[in-house]
């Protein structure tokens, strides 16, 4: 860091120390280093009914949707001259949050400006003047749609050698806080301690903790609240930038209530998303305690004659449960529901370590609560007709806009370079409907489709639903040799690859490799993924990624394509690609992206046929 740092540097160390990393909510990091040294970073918080085990050795399964919660992506260009940096982030589903910053950082100043990518945007200046030792700053925001400043703080700090003093006035002057950080005699261990007045409620918090760096790997650290909160929190990273975190808070006013424990895993470079801005559409959130996922893998159900929410967590772990799949072969799946004769069972699949606080007791007791909660909301679901209309379609991009990106493509592969040979461009789809559509019932609607699909449907809690009837292989693994496959509206060359996993191939590095396949981003992939990049006019968010889960002993995953978005209220967004190669006539393939989403929008237009059939009745016409 150079002279007196940003604002937010301010008591930043003392804050660190005292907050960071005690939250119990589930987390998920991944950052991505495109090859120009652009950092793309996606974080998920959310709170997990469950919270999931992931053990490095024992088996495991993290569901895929977990990262797909709230998602804040920050993507940062650092260094376009010395000392300045510019950042793009947004918040998605909202990507009204969207905002850009510029930073500037000298001896005796660091300033930072930002502004919101809307029509009337908040505009932040904030500023910092000093040097290294002793630093003086104000953060002020105005909010241009209102003229009101709607945030001002002032900060000022004293640093040296291994003691950082700061005192900071904040909430427009409201609140008072004195932070300190110090590191006890040059040793591995820290103190630190946080004081804070609101002269409105005449309230006091104070805050002291300590943190002690066991190995270079590890920390464990500790704090206590004027409130009686007691946390702790082990953290190790186990491999690069991979971190396990372990925290456990008690109230120590109540303790007969149980104690939170929360465990997350970051993991590095894994671009899960098609062009790494794995956004989650941008439609609102659907109310909802429980996480819903659905993955009907390869033997799909045999019929839809109640839902079961698959409750997303519990983890995996062979306890012999995994039902019988492809083969006869044991399968271990997160959660499986069968339909027999005269019952029907729901199978799950749980992992603890009794090592840690994890325990078998805790994994039973919270699968419990999950079937309590599943078997108390059954729903029928109605297989055969959605009931609805739509009343607006509008697709992005338009069809004069899709002309001109597959034109420009075509250019591209014929051109003198020829760097380009595929790419595979695609369409959003919003459909407005008379009413809410359910994503479980528009998913049994869908699956008459074809009897090989590998259905999916993942809904973390708040957060739109992403379903989809992807394609998959058959059973039995042949030669790589190319066959026709027909579906209901298109068909397919297919093959099957079979490969022997080494005992040190990491599922994600599977699925990072494999991911973006030619099918949904093009030839190469990096010439392709910049066309996309720069000629696609709308976020992928999930669709075209990877959908699945990972089961320690086995991984399960299919092309998030065939795929749409159910939001809140009656939007609907329906994605639809198709690969551009030379001789490509971009109306031809236009159709094709109709052909795609037809498979959704002939559900959506029920009772329009409805009418018309009952109408043709009437006159006593046949159809
Ligand atoms: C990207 C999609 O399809 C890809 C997968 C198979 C066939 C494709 C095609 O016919 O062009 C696309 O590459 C989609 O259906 O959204």
């Amino acid at each position: 860091m150079v002279g007196p740092g940003l604002y937010p540097e301010i008591g930043k160390k003392a804050r660190d120390l005292l907050y960071r990393d005690y939250q119990t909510d589930h987390k998920f990091t991944l950052t991505t280093y495109t090859s120009n040294g652009v950092a793309i970073t996606a974080t998920s918080t959310k709170k997990a009914d469950l919270i999931y085990a992931v053990m490095p050795s024992a088996p495991f399964f993290v569901l895929i949707a977990s990262i797909f919660g709230q998602v804040v992506t920050t993507v940062t260009v650092d260094e376009l001259t010395p000392g300045l940096k510019s950042i793009l982030s947004f918040a998605v589903p909202d990507q009204r949050s969207g905002k850009f910053e510029v930073q500037y950082s000298h001896d005796y100043a660091g300033v930072s400006a930002s502004i919101g990518l809307t029509a009337n945007p908040v505009v932040n200046l904030s500023s910092v003047f000093g040097t290294k030792a002793l630093a003086v700053g104000a953060d002020v925001s105005l909010d241009t749609a209102t003229g009101n400043l709607t945030k001002y703080n002032a900060g000022l700090s004293f640093t040296n050698d291994d003691l950082i003093a700061s005192l900071n006035l904040n909430n427009k002057g409201d609140s008072l806080t004195a932070s300190y950080y110090h590191i006890v005699n040059h040793s591995a261990t820290a103190v630190g301690a946080e004081l804070t007045h609101s002269f409105s409620s005449n309230e006091n918090s104070l805050t002291f903790g300590t943190q002690h760096t066991l190995d270079p790997l590890t920390v464990v650290k500790a704090r206590f609240n004027n409130s009686g909160k007691a946390s702790a929190l082990l953290q190790h990273e186990w491999r690069p930038k991979s971190v396990w975190t372990i925290s456990a808070e008690v109230d120590t006013k109540a303790i007969d209530k149980s104690s939170k424990v929360g465990r997350w895993v970051q993991r590095p470079s894994c671009s899960l998303s098609m062009n790494g801005c794995g956004a989650a559409g941008d439609l609102g959130a659907v109310a909802g305690d429980l996480p819903r996922c659905f993955f009907s893998a390869r033997a799909p159900l045999p019929d839809w004659p109640t839902l079961a929410i698959a409750g997303a967590g519990g983890a995996g772990s062979s306890n012999g449960n995994g039902a019988g799949g492809v083969g006869g072969e044991q399968r271990q799946r997160p959660v499986e529901y069968n339909e027999l004769e005269e019952s029907s069972v729901l199978a799950t699949t749980i992992a603890w370590d009794d090592s840690l606080s994890w325990t078998w007791q805790n994994a039973v007791k919270e699968l419990q609560s999950t079937l309590q909660k599943i078997s108390s909301s059954p729903i029928k679901v109605n297989n055969s007709t959605l009931q609805t209309t739509i009343v607006n379609l509008n697709h992005v991009p338009t069809k004069a806009s899709w002309d001109l990106a597959v034109t420009k493509a075509l250019q591209m592969i014929k051109g003198k370079q020829r760097e380009l040979v595929k790419v595979v461009l695609a369409r959003c789809s919003r459909y407005i409907t008379d009413t809410c559509l359910d994503p479980v019932e528009l998913l049994a609607c869908l699956k008459v489709e074809g009897q090989n699909a590998y259905q999916f449907c993942i809904q973390p809690p708040d957060a739109p639903a992403f379903v989809g009837n992807s394609m998959i292989c058959d059973d039995v693994v042949v030669h790589p040799s190319k066959a026709l496959r027909k579906l209901p509206r298109v068909q397919h060359l297919s093959a099957q690859l079979a490969a022997r996993i080494r005992n040190e191939d990491d599922e994600f590095d599977i699925l990072n490799t494999l991911h973006p396949s030619p099918a949904v981003c093009g030839l190469p992939t990096e010439e392709a993924r910049q066309f996309i990049q720069d000629y696609e006019i709308f976020d992928r968010g999930m669709y075209a990624g990877p959908v699945g889960w990972f089961g320690g002993a086995e991984s399960e995953f299919a092309v998030g394509i065939r795929s749409a978005l159910l939001g809140k209220g009656h939007s609907t967004l329906v994605y639809a690609g198709a690969g551009i190669v030379e001789g490509t006539n971009p109306s031809f393939e236009w159709d094709e992206l109709d052909l795609k989403a037809s498979q959704f929008a002939k559900l959506l237009q029920y009772q329009e046929q409805h009418i018309c059939l009952q109408e043709a009745e009437n006159m006593g016409t046949v159809i």
